[in-house]
């Protein structure tokens, strides 16, 4: 077990406090394994470059326990086999960055925000609103149906969690119960990665082997129903006429990645661009599912707490939304509406330095290498906080008011100490679809509604759970000119 027991609850929080204690590069055992903790930007320079030079493109050295949860092999955190992760990679990279996506999911988004609203309307404008939960619910809405082509109708489930009144209603021809779960199973995976990762085996198959057996079988049922919606999918496409366009969701694009049917071209040189099998979908497709609903959702909680803390940002942000839509507050947000968002980037910026919600990541050494000033032996395990980096004294002035302002000159950021989606070979593929999702949520709140923190005095909290997770957020929504 190492050292797992020495643990104070916050693994987030703690790396920040040993950073304050020991400076900005120190060693630290989690279990059993030897990380070199990394917490300014230009340290960590070489490790972000994207070139085929780049040693450090692996997470992580072999781990049983990864190999355990079938990580190793496939999909894009863990794969160890390179070639197939360039290649699910850029299958991954041109989907969020297709035209055709991001206005599918900017439709679906706004849709899903009309549902919320309408439950709004019924809960009245003195009820208190979990930010962070609605839209954990609304973003998890989205990108399911991206994802799969189905709904699992959290918003309904949730309103029906909170309302007293009169429950919503499901659909009746739509099973959607089945698709509700596999969202449902995203926790128990977090929970499982974490497990896996630092549980020695010894443990896992012995005194723990109930929770190992557990984890495991919520996985492979997620497996499974991943792999049916997949082979249904697929079967759909087959029987549309070639000349009908294809729905542009991420399922789609994955199946006719490297087709004839492919929507969004051949993604890599030819001898390397081939389509994928239903079980390297699956794992590409819950990765998408994993990587983006919580590290986006949680966001938007603290935008509106930082907003009511900051009045003056928050009314340089309004009369921004309103010089874009004129005070319509129904009329469809598009693409180009969120270019003229640039101060609402800078809000968002300026809430990701503070508090990233991808805080943590991980790098290992092809080779030997300096880092930090010293020599580091191959497969050199690196944790790179780059919450650490985007509050980091010595890159950021007053690094811990909020000041939106900062990102409004490319000369007062240093760009290697701010990366909450990594940088380079290894950076997040979803940065862009994010920031168009996030702009389109400040603009549908903000166009239309007065929202207030319920306690703008109060220290924002938060917890992390491999993303730093909103426990604060909660506010009245009231309308503006209601
Ligand atoms: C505000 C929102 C987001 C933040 C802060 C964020 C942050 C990050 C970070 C820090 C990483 C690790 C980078 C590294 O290791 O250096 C990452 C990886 C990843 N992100 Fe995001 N992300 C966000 C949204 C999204 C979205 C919307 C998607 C997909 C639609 C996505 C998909 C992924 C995937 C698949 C990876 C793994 C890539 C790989 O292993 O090569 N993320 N993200």
């Amino acid at each position: 077990m190492g050292n797992l027991y020495q643990f104070p609850g916050d693994f987030g929080k703690w790396v920040n406090k040993l950073q304050e204690t020991y400076g900005d590069m120190f060693e630290l055992y989690i279990g059993r394994e030897r990380n070199i903790w990394l917490n300014r930007g230009d340290i960590v320079e070489k490790m972000m470059i994207n070139s085929p030079r780049n040693i450090y493109l692996l997470r992580m050295n072999p781990n049983d326990g990864l190999d355990e949860m079938d990580l190793t092999t496939k999909g894009l955190a863990f794969n160890r086999n390179l070639k197939n992760w360039k290649l699910y990679q850029s299958v991954l990279n041109k989907s969020l960055v297709a035209p055709e996506f991001q206005k599918e999911t900017l439709n679906l988004l706004q849709k899903a925000f009309k549902e919320m609203e309408g439950y709004w309307e019924k809960l009245g404008p003195n009820a208190i609103i979990d930010v962070p939960q609605w839209n954990l619910n609304l973003i998890g809405d989205v990108i399911i149906k991206l994802t799969t082509g189905r709904s699992p109708y959290s918003l309904t489930t949730y309103f029906n969690e909170v309302y007293k009144g009169e429950k919503a209603p499901y659909p009746k021809s739509t099973p959607w119960e089945e698709t509700a779960k596999i969202l449902k199973c995203l926790e128990t995976y977090f929970t499982a990665v974490q497990y896996f990762l630092f549980m020695p085996s010894i443990f896992r198959h012995s005194l723990f082997y109930p929770m190992t057996k557990s984890l495991l079988k919520s996985i492979n049922w997620k497996q499974e129903k991943l792999k049916e919606i997949i082979k249904d999918r697929r079967q759909e496409i087959a029987i549309t006429d070639v000349s009908e366009p294809l729905r542009a969701d991420i399922l789609t694009m994955f199946i006719t990645a490297n087709t004839s049917r492919s929507i969004i071209g051949k993604t890599t040189k030819d001898d390397e661009a081939r389509p994928l099998t239903d079980g390297e979908i699956e794992a590409i497709l819950w990765e998408t599912i994993g990587g983006s609903i919580d590290v986006t959702a949680h966001v938007l909680g603290y935008i509106v707490e930082y907003m009511s803390r900051h009045p003056e940002a928050k009314a340089k942000m309004i009369t921004e939304i309103d010089s874009v839509f004129n005070g319509n507050t129904e009329r469809a947000i598009t693409l180009e509406d969120l270019e003229k968002l640039n101060y609402c980037e800078a809000i968002i910026n300026e809430t990701l330095r503070l508090i990233p919600t991808g805080p943590l990541s991980f790098r290992i050494n092809a080779e030997e290498d300096v880092i930090g000033g010293h020599i580091w032996k191959e497969g050199t395990q690196f944790a790179l906080n780059y919450h650490g980096m985007t509050t980091n004294k010595s890159d950021w002035t007053d690094a811990k008011k909020f000041q939106p302002e900062r990102f409004l000159s490319s000369a007062a950021v240093k760009k290697i100490a701010f990366l909450p989606f990594g940088a380079g070979a290894r950076a997040c593929p979803g940065k862009k679809i994010a920031y168009d999702i996030l702009k389109t949520e400040m603009a549908l709140l903000y166009r239309k509604y007065e929202v207030d923190s319920i306690d703008p005095t109060a220290e924002i909290k938060y917890h992390y759970n491999v993303v730093n997770a909103c426990d604060s957020g909660k506010v009245y929504v009231r309308e503006r000119n209601g």
